[in-house]
């Protein structure tokens, strides 16, 4: 469920937790349990040990966890703005991964314009208007998520925890609020947990929120991560086009006419460029 201190907790899925210590092989080998790890483990008296790790469907490494079968990337149409380049980082290690990526665009009671703008740039992907205050959303989210394992991912604070609270109002998750200083979020979750919602039978990973992420892709691997570039790609006259100064880039002209967003497009360049100032 989580790790905190050299301290791991798992659920024997019963309903018992158990306070747990990770066998000193796992160290020496360099594997460490994530959230969402199946594990073997011993129940010893207060406590218990994790003698093996189960091989692992798949793992994000930001936010860390194990097993998912959907990346919720949580979006703010309000405070704080919307970091869309860490979205588009996110989006491309779940494609990278073989994660669906699901993006909730949240906080639609503050600025529902800017939210159906962000929705028109990521209209290849499924996105979901939801908001934590007035419950938007939450009945769909639930239909998304049922028998599945999901992770949170995102900023802090825009509202990850609050979600969760809904999904399950059993949960009483704490919740943070904007630095007035920056309006960045005060980073309220601490670690990646993972809690089971019964309403719809999901397993989901709760995370703490971030700013600075890298997808650790080469440049010329980077644009077959974006679902939307892909049919025009084909058209592009070289078969190793970056789909950025090189001529006759279907790519491009899909931009051009509107097929694909400007916006999206734009900042993918900046993504590229980035790595070769790496
Ligand atoms: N107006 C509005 N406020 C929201 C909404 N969702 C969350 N908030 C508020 O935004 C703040 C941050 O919410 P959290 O749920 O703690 O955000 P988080 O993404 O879990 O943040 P970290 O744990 O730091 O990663 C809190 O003050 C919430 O009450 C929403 O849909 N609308
Ligand atoms: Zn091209």
């Amino acid at each position: 469920m989580k790790g905190i201190g050299g301290f791991y907790y798992v659920s024997d899925g019963k309903g018992n937790v158990f306070e747990c210590k990770a066998r000193g092989r796992f160290r020496r080998e360099g594997l460490k349990p994530m959230t969402g790890d199946l594990v073997e483990f011993e129940a010893l008296r207060g406590g218990g040990s994790i003698e093996e790790i189960l091989p692992r469907r798949n793992a994000l490494v930001r936010p860390m966890a194990a097993n998912i079968d959907k990346l919720l990337l949580v979006l703010s149409a309000g405070k704080p703005a919307p970091d869309l380049i860490l979205a588009d980082k996110l989006l491309i290690q779940a494609e990278k991964n073989k994660i669906e990526p699901v993006i909730l665009i949240n906080k639609t009671d503050m600025d529902r314009i800017q939210a159906e703008a962000i929705r028109r740039q990521y209209a290849c992907y499924a996105v979901l208007l939801t908001s934590a205050r007035t419950n938007e959303g939450i009945g769909p989210l639930k239909e998304i998520l049922r028998g599945k394992s999901a992770c949170f991912a995102g900023q802090s604070a825009v509202g990850k925890s609050s979600l969760l609270n809904r999904l399950d109002p059993a949960l009483t998750l704490e919740t943070g609020g904007l630095s007035k200083k920056t309006a960045r979020g005060r980073h309220t979750t601490r670690q990646a947990e993972l809690f089971y919602i019964a309403d719809c039978d999901a397993y989901i990973i709760d995370t703490p929120g971030f700013s600075m992420f890298e997808t650790g892709l080469d440049k010329s691997e980077t644009a077959v991560y974006y679902p939307e570039f892909r049919i025009a790609a084909q058209a592009c006259r070289f078969a190793s086009c970056r789909h950025d100064k090189e001529p006759d880039c279907a790519v491009k002209a899909a931009v051009e006419r509107g097929d694909i967003p400007r916006e999206r497009y734009e900042r993918y360049i900046r993504i590229i460029h980035s790595l070769e100032e790496k």
